[in-house]
């Protein structure tokens, strides 16, 4: 209700002054604390000549801290001085008589005299209450305790430029007003933060055990990419004493999405956790001689029958699946077995070391790092070893040379015959000594010969591109005709230097397991968005890589339109990479109307996809999709660009063409830039950045993870058809409108939209 006509409008008005009054007031003070940093700093600058420079030294460090510390404040407190807190609750403890009035925020802010909470974060262990629960009886634990107590109100506020403009009171019934609005405001390219709407279910995910793996399956539009987001920022807030944000990694599908999601970052404090794709980060590893044909890239030659061979497909699957890393496993077993020497060091007669001894020390020391680099160790103890005791037996093969001398010395009593054996005997001594003497020095050159410097890209090359190879460790995998379209396409990308993704987690599993990986590499918590799109293999490789389970693994099976290469269940990965997982599931939509919504799932579930839950949106309403046939191109560019025109304004400003393929987002970005005037359009692609023009034209699988106000979908001669793939294309494409759908298609290619979708023509 508007704030005038609420009874507790007094109260709420003068609480809102004195919160803004006292933010102005500590912004006050910690601009006057910038400017005295600054003016210390430029001092002990100038003084720099004349004092013991480590003084000055320490000074300007010193004070450079407390600047970049006040600067980090004030920051907060401009976030805060328009909008301070978003809801307020009332709570009793249990055993107290007098109610805590809670005010909730973006950030926290305390009463500096008094210690009392001005604003309390939203993540904050007791803000949980006001997310779960009811009006009642509550409980929230805080330093692993439970607090019981009455939750006696929850209130809702809309404040903007520090006026109050609504006051809502949330009783067991009441909808979710603020929801309600929040979701029919529009999209602005960039997604948005949800601290003051976060429901229930949402809630449940942000805040879950972050010891443990989390696997979330939600449906289009359930706030999966914005919950992780904001799972991040609670565990910044609640381990940040001990945890460098750097140590938190997002992936995401591509660079257009990073750069869709960038500006919600620093809007929750989450922008220093390291952000970025697969391949990026592989590349990081392994370094960049080689280029990965992105999913994208495939997806569009897979779907273009100009492009399509049936093998890209099947080989992609296979190399992302659990048969490809039981090849892997042994192909790794036999190289480590080719670099442990099979016989016995030895050095004349005697036995330096066992060959067993040797495996011995490679199963039992050093066994906490890499198997090359252990080899490399005990290579060296070896090494010490045989010259310690070559030296040793040198010594002792000496000794008996001179025992014997002497014996013959007081034995043989003829003067001539004595002198002969004696030489005799000392030109053997010599002979031997330096036999001995030149094997002592082959063991080591031995030795490395058996362990050569080798390289993963070599290892990685060799196995995919070597018949005999392939044929050894994957008969039981791969038929000897499978085997030899397999490596013939491994020739030519390799020639090219241009490789399949899913090389990448073959690269990064064999770097890994023989070399292991450099500390700046792993990453302590990990987030993967869009997480269907992942295949079995790079699930098993981001673990042991980044040498963590902490995994929160957020995705949407029904938009698996990279399943050939990626996973069709969550469960073999559940039990086989994150055994001790949890799983939650979201059916609730909130990016679209109920009429979109009912469409798109007509449409999905004419997939294969067993086990499917259907998305069930937010009530809200707006038109009824429309569906138009065309015949010309430009017609439709033309009649498009002519709609957007008309209902562009406050509601509706950001527009999307969404084609089946690339080849013809170009053709339209051709047409639809030849009927435009003063909207502005682009054609996306997925490494750039959406840079805000009003009309953008993209590829179906591009449009992942994005969403707009406005989205048509429209095909020419590239029509979806009733092929699986295609299926999850247009529900993708048609889950991305927020509030407006029309879809448009040549009348002489109908496919799947005129099977499924033109039940009412127009
Ligand atoms: N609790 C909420 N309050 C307000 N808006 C919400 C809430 N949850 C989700 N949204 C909005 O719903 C839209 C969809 O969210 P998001 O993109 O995070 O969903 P998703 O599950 O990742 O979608 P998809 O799988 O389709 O890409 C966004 O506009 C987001 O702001």
């Amino acid at each position: 209700m508007k704030a005038d006509k609420h009874p507790a409008k007094e109260e709420e008005q003068k609480r809102l002054e004195y919160t803004t009054e006292y933010i102005e007031e500590v912004l006050e003070a910690a601009r006057q604390s910038k400017i005295d940093y600054k003016s210390k700093i430029k001092q002990a600058l100038i003084d720099l000549d004349h004092l013991d420079s480590s003084n000055s030294y320490v000074n300007i460090l010193a004070n450079a801290n407390m600047l970049d510390t006040t600067g980090k404040n004030l920051r907060m407190l401009e976030s805060l001085k328009d909008e301070p807190y978003f809801a307020r609750m009332d709570f009793v403890p249990e055993g107290k008589i007098e109610k805590e009035k809670l005010y909730i925020g973006k950030t926290s802010l305390t009463e500096q005299d008094s210690q009392e909470p001005v604003i309390l974060d939203w993540r904050s262990p007791i803000a949980n209450i006001y997310y779960e629960g009811q009006l009642g009886e509550v409980t929230y634990e805080a330093h692993g305790k439970t607090f019981h107590g009455e939750l006696e109100l929850k209130r809702q506020f809309v404040i903007e430029e520090k006026s109050l403009q609504e006051i809502r009171d949330i009783d067991l019934t009441a909808r979710d007003q603020l929801l309600q609005e929040s979701l029919t405001t529009s999209a602005d390219n960039r997604l948005k933060d949800i601290v003051s709407t976060i429901q229930a279910e949402q809630n449940q995910i942000i805040r879950a055990d972050m010891n443990r793996p989390l696997f979330v399956q939600g449906v289009a539009g359930s706030g999966k990419t914005t919950i992780a987001l904001h799972r991040m920022a609670y565990f910044i807030y609640s381990y940040a004493d001990d945890f460098d944000p750097s140590q938190l990694m997002i992936l995401a599908p591509n660079r257009l999405f990073l750069d869709y999601i960038s500006d919600v970052l620093p809007e929750l404090g989450v922008d220093l956790v390291t952000q970025t794709t697969f391949t990026d980060y592989t590349k990081h590893i392994i370094g960049d001689r080689f280029t990965f044909r992105s999913k994208d890239e495939r997806i569009a030659a897979i779907i273009d029958p100009e492009q399509f061979t049936g093998d890209i497909e099947w080989i992609a699957g296979f190399k992302g699946s659990k048969n490809m890393k039981v090849i892997l496993d042994s192909y790794l077993e036999g190289i480590i077995d080719s670099w442990l020497p099979d016989q016995d060091i030895t050095l004349d007669r005697y036995t330096l070391f066992t060959a067993e001894e040797i495996r011995k020390l490679y199963e039992d020391e050093y066994t906490y790092i890499a198997p090359y680099q252990r080899l490399m160790k005990i290579r060296e103890v070896i090494k010490a070893t045989v010259k310690r005791r070559s030296k040793e037996l040198l010594d002792k093969v000496e000794e008996l040379y001179d025992d014997k001398i002497d014996a013959l010395r007081s034995r043989v009593k003829d003067e001539e015959e004595r002198r002969q054996r004696v030489v005799k005997l000392w030109d053997k001594r010599e002979a031997h000594l330096d036999a001995m003497r030149k094997e002592a020095k082959t063991i080591l050159p031995q030795l490395t010969k058996q362990m050569p410097k080798t390289k993963t890209e070599a290892l990685t090359r060799k196995l995919l591109t070597d018949k005999d190879t392939l044929i050894h460790i994957a008969s039981e995998y791969l038929s000897e005709s499978e085997v030899e379209t397999f490596t013939r396409h491994h020739r030519t990308t390799f020639r090219k230097k241009e490789l399949d993704l899913e090389d990448a987690a073959i690269f990064l599993y064999i770097e890994s397991r023989l070399f292991g990986i450099h500390k700046e590499h792993q990453y302590q918590n990990v987030f993967i968005d869009e997480a269907q799109d992942y295949s079995y293999l790079e699930f098993v490789v981001l673990k042991q890589v980044c040498n963590t389970s902490l995994f929160t693994i957020l995705g949407d099976l029904s938009q698996g339109i990279h399943s050939y290469r990626g996973i069709t269940s969550w469960q073999n990965v559940m039990e086989d990479v994150f055994v001790n997982a949890s799983f939650q599931t979201l059916r609730q939509s909130y990016r679209t109307t109920i009429e979109i919504m009912q469409e798109a799932n007509r449409v999905i579930q004419k997939s294969s996809y067993e086990g499917m839950v259907l998305a069930e949106p937010v009530v809200r309403h707006d038109e009824q999709p429309d569906i138009h046939q065309f015949t010309a191109m430009n017609e439709a560019a033309a009649a498009i660009y002519k709609h957007y025109r008309e209902i562009r304004g406050d509601v509706y400003h950001s527009f999307a063409i969404v084609t089946k393929t690339e080849r013809e987002a170009e053709r339209v970005y051709q047409e639809v830039s030849l009927a435009s005037g003063e909207m502005s359009v682009s054609l996306l692609d997925e490494n750039q950045e959406h840079d805000g023009t009003d009309i953008v034209i993209l590829p179906s699988y591009l449009s992942k993870g994005l969403e707009f106000d406005v989205v048509t979908i429209l095909t020419d001669q590239d029509a979806f058809t009733d092929q699986d793939i295609d299926i999850k294309l247009l529900y993708v494409a048609m889950t991305r409108a927020l509030h407006r759908l029309s879809i448009w298609y040549n009348q002489k290619h109908e496919g799947l939209i005129e099977d499924v979708l033109n039940h009412k023509q127009i």
